[in-house]
């Protein structure tokens, strides 16, 4: 018995996909001409596929699971289960028109011509704006629309803004924010289940590290308190004395989000020597 489960071939989620698994303990190697691939040390075959069709072959249970962007995923419409966020390939699915254009509110795109791959998305949109404006589908380079005559706007995949720059256009209304999630097929048996809770536990594991730094610092033991409210730890912090008499190593786990502004104040509480390193896996 095997999960199968989709991930894309090659493009911006292959590799982080790819990677999730790994740091799960579940080795598989990259797609190669192979477009199948059963992992060595857990019961899953991957199956490497164009990210479009990944929300088909979940619904229709060719695939248990499928890693895919939320904007594929919501442009589908197919029946599958959202069973976690994955925290990669985020980006956003915005409206864009020429830098030149006199763009002012959504009524400026009315009776206009918009380029786009994901009309399914972009026509709800217009509706919930009560916009009439005409969707030119179009599968891939959507930046290039305006500039050759082929559409008014754009709506299109968006990250660090270079390519929508590079080809004189600008981000005037998001649609969609998305990432990556994992999706599985609405009714999986009671052994397939089984085994996505244990690849969840995983996946559980290996975020939660990813999220956490692991901290080590000395201090004078007076300063002892102000830094144990600093570092409340996933119960507690770790004490032991060091060799040097009123001195103690304190250890513990920092989110990283808060990091830079603990380190700041632990240095002010009188830390020293403060190492961070990373976690490889983390169970709460
Ligand atoms: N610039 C970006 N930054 C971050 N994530 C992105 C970006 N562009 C796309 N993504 C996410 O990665 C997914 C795959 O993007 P990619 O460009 O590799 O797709 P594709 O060209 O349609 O690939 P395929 O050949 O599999 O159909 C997108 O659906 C989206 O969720
Ligand atoms: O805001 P940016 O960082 O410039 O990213 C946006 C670009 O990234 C994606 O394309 P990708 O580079 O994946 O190529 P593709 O069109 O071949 O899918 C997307 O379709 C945009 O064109
Ligand atoms: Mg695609």
């Amino acid at each position: 018995m095997n999960l199968r489960i989709a991930i894309q071939k090659s493009g911006r989620l292959s590799e982080d996909s790819l990677k999730l698994l790994n740091d799960c303990g579940i080795s598989v190697k990259s797609a190669g001409a192979k477009l199948r691939s059963q992992a060595e040390n857990f019961p899953v075959e991957v199956y490497f596929l164009r990210d479009d069709d990944i929300p088909q072959y979940v619904q229709d249970g060719v695939a248990d699971l499928g890693v895919v962007g939320e904007n594929v995923l919501y442009e589908k419409c197919k029946d599958v289960e959202v069973v976690q966020k994955l925290g990669f390939g985020r980006c956003r699915l915005s409206l864009a028109v020429p830098r030149n254009s006199a763009y002012q509110s959504v009524a400026s795109l009315e009776g206009r011509k918009i380029a786009t791959s994901y009309p399914f998305l972009v026509e709800s949109w217009l509706r919930q704006n009560r916009v009439d404006a005409e969707i030119h589908e179009i599968s891939g380079s959507v930046e290039i629309a305006p500039g050759i005559g082929l559409a008014d706007a754009v709506c299109d995949l968006v990250s660090s803004g270079s390519t929508l720059f590079m080809n004189g256009l600008q981000e005037v209304e998001t649609i969609l924010e998305s990432e990556a999630v994992l999706v599985k097929k609405t009714e999986l048996d009671e052994e397939k289940e089984k085994l996505l809770r244990k690849l969840l536990f995983r996946i559980n594991s290996v975020q939660a590290a990813r999220k956490n730094k692991y901290i080590l610092l000395n201090a004078p033991n007076d300063a002892l308190d102000e830094i144990f409210a600093l570092l409340p730890g996933m119960k507690s912090p770790t004490v032991l004395p060091l060799a040097e008499e009123g001195w103690s190593s304190v250890h513990s786990v920092v989110p990283e989000a808060e990091f830079w502004d603990k380190i700041e104040a632990l240095k002010y509480a009188g830390a020293q020597g403060i190492l961070v390193v990373p976690i490889e896996k983390m169970i709460q």
